[in-house]
């Protein structure tokens, strides 16, 4: 029997239930046993939708309240001295390493928090010291998940990150050396009781999640996972079978890594379905394959008859015993349910599938396999009405997009002139002093903001109302930047849900969700629109808002706007038209944005792209030159419009820049900002040792956490950065937008921000 499989299911609930309960506790309005009691019945909820739905192998241990790494940092004894002194309980520790805490006589910065693998989630970063130990925890959360499952009657799989995966995605702490990597044989003993313990509890399988397969790995790592799982198979019975767990892409390059004497391998096969025959004649004599054919990372409806194909081409190598039709990946990365979207067009709708509907079509492919297509005849052919349905609609296509795309010429993509002559215009017009002080673009969202949008959504208030608000919103934001005396101004962005879901709403071409939540990092959680067809923009989409702003500013005031690479990237994208064709369209329409908005008065425009750098194919070579290529030209396509002294601003959140600078450099933005807070200001140096001669405000603190950053703390910073950058082409703001924070906060780091930059100020006037 073909079996079916959940790599793991997201968290929030379906009414994100637990971002409601997390954030009600950090707020002090639920008890810590309260929070932990919605968790429990969450997971005993996501369990049961999946036994429902027919699935035979179903995750444990795959719930995290924050961050799923995070968990296992704790419970591996990782925890970094700082927090584990500071007298807090596990579950405040646990949250003061993924958001910081700042309270009751503590102040604890958190961890580094980043993208994982090509997602838009974030994990925190195993933080690790020269003398690291290791020690397990008492009451392992992944063994008293497992048990809590089983008590409910259903007996799952738990999942862990493999060792090799949790110490190459982690790191050396601030001031230690060590490799992490180095650190395997220390490890390993803890994954020897953990695996012990489960197997004690009950559990015959466990997922042992080795994404950093599909790396181009160092040696050291890629020759780790031998030794690391023939230790692992040395325990025999003692242990749990291993599922042997890879993801977002393929693995052909790292085969002898993987362990022939382990019970299963998983592969991603919606990402590379061409791996399937080297990976199956790879693998051990009684090694079974899990394959991954129902997509973990996009919203569209599986073609049923494409996945059954591949799934047999296994069969036909393996036998129906030696394989197991699973989820790509895990679902966290894909919305609750489908059944929840009242307002989509049924045409659009019938096109979906999310985590629920997706766990449904795991059974329903193994079954078709297992007993043949007549056993689920209906299914079958439902799907391929749906797949035809959707390759044969008008809504996909639109001539007149087509058309403008053929019409692209080269210079297109170019500015009028070179950074030097356009930045002397600019500074003619801005007249801006050293050390300019900015911000990335939005203020808090507060809960009068979205209790406003909220009611306008559901007419409760009229255009004019909502409109009006907004515009005092931004008066307020105004006063506020008159007040901290920045330099150049934002609108605070506080007509925006989200930055990337706004323009999607504005777009023709994308459809858009009411309850299509995806967890993003910790309890923040985003809503991507959906590329349904081909991309036009039919009307201006920030102007009014941005004109309003300027009107009532005596600085220049930054238009805003994200760039096509990042509204392709936190969109659905479809499946069915290259990603640069997307990119493309969406760059066009943007850059008619852009021209407007400067001929509505606006000097300063600035197009976020921070999701440029998590587009990256995670392998070097030819497909990420491709990529590189048509990401930098889609940039350039939509910001080039304007004059010379026009000041076009980019921004990038996420720091590992030195692996694609040269696109960053191509991108040809006046000015640069990105996150820097956490990371070392020495990769700062590829700015100098590529003798970047435009305009970079590397980010003086960092907003995810609550935590005010002291002067002398951003002193300190700007005082690295300046070892690396001149004092001419330094900026000071933060790492990326405050949408996150609180006023109060928000208003004293940025006191902070501004005094430190005016000392530089006075001590470079000299
Ligand atoms: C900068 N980042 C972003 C990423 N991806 C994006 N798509 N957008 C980003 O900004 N990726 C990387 C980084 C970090 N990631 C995030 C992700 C998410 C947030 C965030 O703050 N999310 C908000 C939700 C934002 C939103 O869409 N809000 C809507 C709906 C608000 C809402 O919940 N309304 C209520 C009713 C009102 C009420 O009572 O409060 C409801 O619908 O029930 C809006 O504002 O209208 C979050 O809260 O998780 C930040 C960084
Ligand atoms: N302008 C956006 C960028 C976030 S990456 C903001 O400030 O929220
Ligand atoms: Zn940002």
């Amino acid at each position: 029997m073909v079996q079916s499989a959940v790599l793991g299911f997201p968290r929030m609930g379906v009414n994100r239930d637990l971002k409601k309960a997390t954030e009600a506790y950090w707020a002090g309005n639920l008890s810590q046993a309260d929070l932990l009691a919605e968790a429990k019945r969450l997971r005993l909820a996501h369990w049961k939708i999946q036994k429902d739905a027919g699935v035979d192998v179903i995750p444990s241990n795959d719930f995290a309240l924050y961050d799923q790494i995070l968990a296992q940092i704790q419970d591996f004894g990782a925890v970094p001295e700082r927090y584990s002194s500071a007298g807090l309980d596990r579950v405040d520790e646990y949250f003061a390493m993924g958001r910081g805490h700042q309270k009751g006589g503590v102040d604890v910065p958190s961890l580094e928090m980043v993208k994982w693998f090509d997602s838009n989630y974030h994990y925190v970063k195993p933080t690790l010291q020269d003398n690291q130990t290791f020690t397990l925890a008492s009451s392992p959360k992944a063994v008293n998940e497992f048990v809590e499952a089983k008590e409910a009657g259903i007996v799952t799989r738990p999942v862990l990150v493999g060792p090799v995966s949790f110490l190459h995605l982690g790191k050396a702490d601030r001031g230690q050396s060590v490799n992490p990597i180095d650190l395997l044989d220390k490890l390993l003993p803890v994954y020897e009781q953990l695996l012990t313990q489960l197997k004690e509890a009950g559990a015959e399988t466990v997922q042992i999640d080795e994404p950093v397969l599909v790396f181009d790995l160092p040696a050291k790592a890629k020759a780790a996972f031998k030794p690391t799982y023939e230790k692992l198979a040395s325990l025999g019975d003692k242990i749990p079978k291993l599922v042997f767990t890879t993801y977002f892409g393929d693995i052909v390059h790292n085969l002898e890594a993987v362990p022939q004497d382990i019970y299963a391998v998983h592969i991603d096969l919606v990402r590379n379905p061409e791996q399937l025959d080297t990976v199956v004649g790879a693998l051990g004599p009684k090694t079974i394959l899990s394959a991954g054919v129902v997509d973990g990372r996009n919203i569209w409806k599986t073609n049923f008859k494409r996945a059954i194909e591949i799934v047999e081409s296994a069969i036909q190598k393996l036998g129906k015993d030696r394989v197991i039709v699973a989820t790509s990946s895990s679902l966290l990365h894909t919305p609750h349910t489908l059944a929840s979207e009242k307002k989509l067009d049924p045409e659009i709708a019938d096109w979906f599938s999310f985590a629920s509907e997706k766990a449904v079509e795991v059974a329903i492919i193994a079954k078709a396999v297992t007993e043949g297509p007549a056993s689920v005849k209906d299914a079958l052919e439902a799907n391929a009405k749906s797949m035809n349905a959707r390759a044969t609609s008008k809504r996909t296509n639109n001539p007149q997009v087509k058309d403008r795309q053929s019409k692209i010429q080269p210079s297109d993509y170019n500015r009028k002139s070179e950074f030097p002559s356009r930045i002397s215009q600019q500074q003619e017009k801005l007249k801006l002093p050293l050390f300019p002080t900015t911000t990335i673009g939005s203020f808090p969202q507060t809960k009068e903001i979205r209790v406003q949008r909220s009611k306008f959504t559901k007419k409760e208030i009229n255009e004019a109302q909502y409109d009006k608000f907004i515009e005092q919103e931004i008066d307020m934001n105004v006063k506020i930047q008159d007040e901290l005396d920045l330099d150049v101004y934002v609108h605070g962005e506080p007509e925006r849900n989200d930055m990337v879901q706004y323009f999607g709403e504005r777009l023709d071409g994308y459809a858009f969700t009411t309850h299509a939540w995806v967890q993003s990092y910790g309890s923040r959680c985003v809503r991507p629109p959906i590329i349904v067809g081909d991309i036009s923009r039919p009307a201006p989409m920030t102007v009014k808002e941005s004109k309003y702003a300027v009107s009532v500013s005596k600085k220049p005031m930054k238009g805003m706007l994200t760039g096509p690479v990042t509204c392709l990237r936190w969109s659905f994208p479809r499946d069915d038209v290259h990603q640069s064709v997307q990119a493309e369209q969406l760059a066009l329409a943007l850059r008619d944005e852009v021209v407007d908005l400067e001929k509505a008065g606006i000097d300063v425009i600035q197009v976020d792209e921070p999701a440029l750098r998590e587009g990256l194919p995670l392998r070097s070579g030819k497909e990420r030159e491709a990529y590189l290529d048509w990401a930098v030209k889609a940039f350039r396509l939509s910001t080039v419009g304007v004059e010379d002294s026009t000041q076009i601003h980019s921004h990038f959140c996420y720091s590992e820049f030195q692996d694609f600078f040269h696109a960053i450099a191509a991108l040809d933005a006046d000015v640069l900002s990105i996150e820097n807070s956490k990371s070392d200001s020495k990769l700062l140096s590829v700015f100098v040792d590529e003798a970047y001669p435009r305009h970079i405000g590397p980010g003086v603190y960092d907003i995810h956490s609550p935590r005010v950053p002291s002067e002398q703390e951003i002193k300190d910073r700007i005082e690295e950065m300046l070892q690396y950058l001149k004092p001419e082409q330094l900026w000071i703001n933060p790492d990326c937008g405050l949408k996150t924070r609180q006023w109060k906060e928000t208003k004293e780091a940025l006191i902070n921000m501004v005094n430190a930059a005016k000392f530089f100020r006075a001590k470079y006037a000299k």
